[in-house]
């Protein structure tokens, strides 16, 4: 069986490219490796509907918490008995935002912190409910939320498919939603957290994540 490590940090963190950089490195070692990001825009219909309404379709839609996290939580219930098979086949899986994104930003939405209600509305949901599998490793990608909105911006102007959605244009919600993974990280939330920098070198925080059992939320430099 293989591990469940899950890249989470806010929008334009720079999740995908460690994401990117953690596959090659454990490739390198041999190791096999599949990656999923959520949401599975182009795969489901959940997901597409949640990035469109974030683009101003679908009514008052994106104007709900709660139905904008339902419907990422529905993403990930279509992809139970994939991730599951993927396990079987690999040695890591690697999730781009899991469940943690969609505790952290219904919290932010909402105002409230990581002990409120949404958090454990969240857990309920996608893990007892939905069964979805528990991450072995979560990674908080911890930057700065001005140069995460920065990088953003920048990829706006250089792709016109990348347009900022709702969630990217609003800062104040960008900086709640630090502020609720860092309290998620440091309460270990559902499994060990571990935190990582924008510096984080990419080569040593594979060999750590693949060589030491999961225990206390470490600080890689
Ligand atoms: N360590 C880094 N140093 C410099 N630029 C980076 C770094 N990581 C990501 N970027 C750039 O920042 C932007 C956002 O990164 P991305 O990985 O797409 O973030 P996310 O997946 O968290 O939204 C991209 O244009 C990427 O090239
Ligand atoms: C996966 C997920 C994302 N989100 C939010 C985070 C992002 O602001 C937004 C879109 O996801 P994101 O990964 O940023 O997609 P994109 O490739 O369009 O940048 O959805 C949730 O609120 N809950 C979730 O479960």
């Amino acid at each position: 069986m293989g591990l469940l490590f899950v890249i989470e940090g806010v929008d334009g963190a720079g999740k995908n490219t460690l994401a990117r950089r953690l596959v090659s490195a454990w490739e390198c070692d041999g190791l096999h490796i599949a990656r999923i990001g959520f949401p599975r825009y182009d795969r489901s219909v959940h997901a597409d509907l949640a990035a469109e309404a974030l683009h101003g379709e679908h009514g008052d839609t994106a104007g709900s918490v709660h139905a904008m996290a339902l419907l990422f939580a529905l993403d990930r219930r279509d992809a139970v008995d994939e991730i599951r098979k993927l396990l079987s086949h690999n040695d890591v899986v690697l999730l781009d935002r899991y469940v943690a994104s969609n505790a952290a930003y219904t919290a932010a939405r909402l105002e409230q912190t990581a002990d409120g209600g949404a958090v454990e509305w969240i857990r309920a949901l996608e893990f007892d409910r939905f069964g979805v599998p528990i991450p072995d490793i979560q990674i908080l990608l911890d930057v700065p939320v001005a140069l995460a909105a920065e990088r953003a911006a920048a990829r706006e102007s250089a792709d016109a498919a990348r347009t900022r959605d709702a969630y990217e244009r609003d800062g104040s919600l960008q900086s709640r939603t630090s502020a609720v993974y860092g309290a998620l990280a440091a309460a270990n939330w559902v499994s060990p957290w571990h935190v990582v920098t924008a510096d984080v070198d990419p080569d040593r925080l594979a060999a750590e994540l693949t060589n030491q059992p999961s225990g206390e939320p470490r600080v890689t430099p």
